[in-house]
């Protein structure tokens, strides 16, 4: 097992809001990684920046052993393999289910490879039998699943996770953890952005920890949320930092 992203000294701003600085950390191939950390500690900014939505000030992601220019735009950074999903999931609501996946499917393969794959992915992330509603009409769990296999239909070795676990239920959570575990045992690198930490303790092997812009500490995730600076750093948040 190598590194799969090496991140160094990365850093933006947005006018006066130093919205991280200095970030150091690395993801091992195959790790599921939790990017934890209060509203506004910069890990949505740390994820733009990896899949070139924004451009660093400073520093250097490093990808498979390549430091990835940081103009690079989302779409070559696609074809390398790096993946995202949103906080708010916005598939093509006129399409079916196997149409959302099958169009990004089609970027990258001819049409017999594209359906193939398409259906592989709809097994794997269990919509088999959802491959003709029309997306606009799924239930916010599945429409996350979906962006999931959307995400997967790119053919990527690492998929950053926006807050899958947002606004769904213990049961949901559960299913969409499996899903998670499941995309995994593929082969497929995660950074698991969280504030649900009993999903981080379940399915991360180790958890970075930022606040206000910088990497406050790093570790085993139960070690981590017992440390009483990231337990000062939630406090006032909404957060259940002990994940009960
Ligand atoms: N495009 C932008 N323009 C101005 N400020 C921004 C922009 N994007 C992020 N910020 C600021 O950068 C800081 C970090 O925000 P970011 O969204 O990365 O935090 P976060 O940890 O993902 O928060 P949350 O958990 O609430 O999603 C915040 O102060 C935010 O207001």
């Amino acid at each position: 097992m190598g590194t799969l992203l090496d991140v160094n000294d990365l850093s933006i701003s947005f006018g006066g809001i130093k919205a991280v600085q200095n970030l150091n950390f690395h993801i091992d191939t195959g790790e599921v990684l939790a990017l934890i950390g209060p509203n506004g500690s910069g890990k949505s900014t740390t994820v733009n920046m990896i899949a070139g939505i924004y451009i660093p000030d400073k520093g250097i992601i490093k990808y498979d052993g390549h430091v990835i220019p940081n103009k690079m735009d989302i779409a070559n950074r696609a074809k390398l393999g790096i993946a995202r999903t949103f906080q708010t999931p916005r598939p093509f609501a006129n399409l079916t289910v196997y149409d959302n996946i099958y169009t990004i499917a089609l970027l990258h393969n001819k049409y017999t490879e594209a359906k193939e794959i398409t259906n592989d992915i709809l097994k794997l992330t269990k919509l088999d039998n959802l491959r003709n509603t029309n997306s606009g009409k799924l239930s916010i769990e599945k429409r996350k699943w979906l962006d999931l296999a959307r995400t997967m239909a790119t053919r990527p070795k690492l998929i950053m996770m926006d807050e899958v676990m947002a606004g769904l239920n213990p049961a949901e959570m559960e299913a969409s953890l499996d899903l998670i575990r499941a995309i995994n045992k593929e082969g497929i690198t995660v950074l698991f952005i969280e504030h649900v930490m009993k999903a981080v303790v379940s399915v991360c092997t180790r958890a970075i920890v930022l606040n206000q812009g910088k990497l406050l500490c790093e570790g085993e995730p139960r070690e981590v949320l017992n440390n009483p600076d990231v337990v000062a750093a939630y406090l006032g948040g909404e957060t259940d930092v002990a994940g009960n």
